[in-house]
């Protein structure tokens, strides 16, 4: 199995170099490997003898730009270098290899993008450190303006490495390369739209040395929590495979918690309830079969069922309605310490109220799964939660201020647990956008958490799949479709 793959920040990248170097290999050979890796993805992008232009910005990144140049002038390219500001004023790699370009050489005022067959972008990196302007944000402008495709050298310049943000200006590059590992940047939104297709070219940096220096940022995949999912043999029945409880909005608004029930079901729980209100009974029974029901009467209700071990995982939030009865079921869940996922009014109910959430879900498993909107509402009077321009940093600081996994939704969902894991999810689609979706992302969480899947790995799980279901559909999926496409899913997985 192949190990987690690790997502570096720029700062993670430049000690994972510099332990590089320092054991024994020169930064100069580091920046010919990234440069000849570029080379090769131009290569495959451009007809022999092609013109290429390559735009070097002062830094190292300009530096694998002069690299690249230098390979394809040799290949039989027609290649120029348009550079950012004066070539003698480079310094160090990045001066060695611009010292070994003896080709054509074009100011930035005189270069014609539009008759190039290929842009490189070589402007700038992790590097980048404050908002593009002047002659770098001019030159990126008449880049993107030309419409000609560019292949861009570690990430689109005007890219904030770490959150994803255009700086000023971005360049759109139709393919990236980078070095080592995948950046924040290249998964986040809306740096993700610029990057096109990331390849991953290796340097010869060790991947003990990117373990050695990771904060714990992974992308969501099953390399992250296949090893977790549940095989059930032939020993093993229903009661194994946990009790997940959902509860039920009232008479009128039944859906959601059917969708996660039945979601929890799909997924593997082997039992799932509805905790339904006295009013709501008739119109859930009249809906269901393999998912069973209780009558439920508000916190005092839930306090009662939960008296029975049985119940490992819950759901409460969807369709529940905001009010102080919701708080007060959430307050009866938590202290009888089943594993928890709340979601839209659980969590909307607090709203101005979440210092009472501080540490509250540190006691059992428990997984938040708010988008941006009720992440904003709910935590609304925690600036520190808030301020951070990375939405990796936010969702982390909410999980450890809260106690519980976050998992802040979006087409680049970000998961996040107390003890400093992260991931970003990446297979989503926006076809996930339908009325119900969050619902059964809910359900299949829980139903995870319900099989004994710790919640970070749920939360990732759950995210992956959800997104691989609805992905594999494609236009016209509604929610009612997702629960049936479990399986197939899950076959591939399981294989
Ligand atoms: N970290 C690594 O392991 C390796 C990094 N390499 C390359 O090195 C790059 C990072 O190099 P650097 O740290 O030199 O950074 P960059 O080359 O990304 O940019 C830094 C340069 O740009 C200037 N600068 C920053 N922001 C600016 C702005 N808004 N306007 C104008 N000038 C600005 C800085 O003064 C500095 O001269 C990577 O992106 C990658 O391409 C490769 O050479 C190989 C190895
Ligand atoms: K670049």
């Amino acid at each position: 199995m192949a190990p987690p793959e690790l997502i570096l920040t720029p700062h993670e990248m430049a000690r994972a170099d510099t332990a590089t170097i320092a054991s024994g290999t020169p930064g100069l050979d580091l920046m010919r490997r990234a440069g000849r890796a570029v080379a090769d993805a131009a290569r495959r992008m451009t007809a022999p003898g092609g013109r290429i232009l390559v735009a070097a910005g002062p830094g190292n990144n300009g530096g694998d730009g002069f690299v690249a140049a230098t390979a394809l002038a040799a290949d039989g390219f027609d290649v120029a270098v348009v550079p950012l500001g004066r070539i003698d004023r480079m310094r160090g790699d990045a001066a060695e290899a611009a010292s070994g370009w003896h080709g054509e050489v074009v100011p930035a005022e005189e270069a014609r993008f539009h008759e190039a067959d290929l842009v490189i972008d070589a402007l700038f990196g992790t590097g980048l450190a404050r908002d593009l302007d002047g002659a770098a944000r001019s030159l990126v402008e008449q880049i993107d303006a030309a419409g000609r495709p560019v292949l861009a050298v570690d990430l689109p310049s005007g890219l904030d490495g770490e959150t994803g943000d255009v700086r000023g200006v971005v360049i759109k590059a139709v393919r990236t390369v980078t070095f080592a590992a995948r950046k924040p940047c290249h998964l986040l939104m809306p740096g993700r739209a610029y990057c096109g297709p990331v390849e991953v070219a290796d340097i010869g940096i060790l991947p003990e040395t990117l373990s050695a220096v990771s904060g714990q940022l992974f992308v969501n995949s099953p390399d992250l929590w296949r090893a977790h999912l549940p095989k059930p043999d032939l020993a093993s029945h229903k009661y194994d495979r946990g009790h997940t409880l959902v509860a039920s909005g009232g008479a009128t608004r039944t859906g959601a918690a059917r969708l996660a029930a039945v979601a929890a079901l799909r997924i593997g729980s082997g039992l799932v309830t509805i905790a339904s209100p006295p009013e709501a009974l008739g119109v859930n029974a009249a809906h269901l079969t393999a998912v069973m029901l209780r009558g439920c009467d508000g916190p005092e209700g839930l306090y009662h069922i939960l008296k029975d071990p049985r119940f490992n995982a819950l759901v409460l939030g969807p369709a529940l309605g905001i009010h102080a009865n919701t708080r007060a079921m959430v307050a009866v869940a938590v202290q009888a310490q089943r594993s928890l996922v709340l979601d839209a009014d659980a969590l909307t109910s607090f709203e101005d109220l979440s210092s009472e959430l501080h540490q509250a879900f540190r006691q059992a498993p428990t997984v938040l799964t708010p988008h941006e909107g009720e992440f904003k509402r709910l935590f609304s009077g925690h600036p520190d939660l808030l301020d951070p321009p990375s939405k990796v940093e936010r969702t982390r600081r909410a999980a450890a201020y809260t106690g519980a996994v976050l998992l802040l939704k979006g087409s680049d969902t970000v998961i996040a647990a107390p003890d400093g894991r992260a991931a970003i999810n990446e297979n989503g689609t926006p076809y996930l956008g339908t009325a119900g979706s969050g619902d059964t992302l809910c359900g299949i969480i829980a139903g995870l958490m319900a099989q004994g899947l710790p919640a970070f790995e749920a939360a990732c799980a759950g995210t992956w799949i959800h997104a691989e279901a609805g992905a594999g559909f494609g236009p016209g999926l509604i929610s009612e479709d997702l629960a049936g496409l479990l399986p197939g899913v899950l076959r591939d997985l399981l294989r």
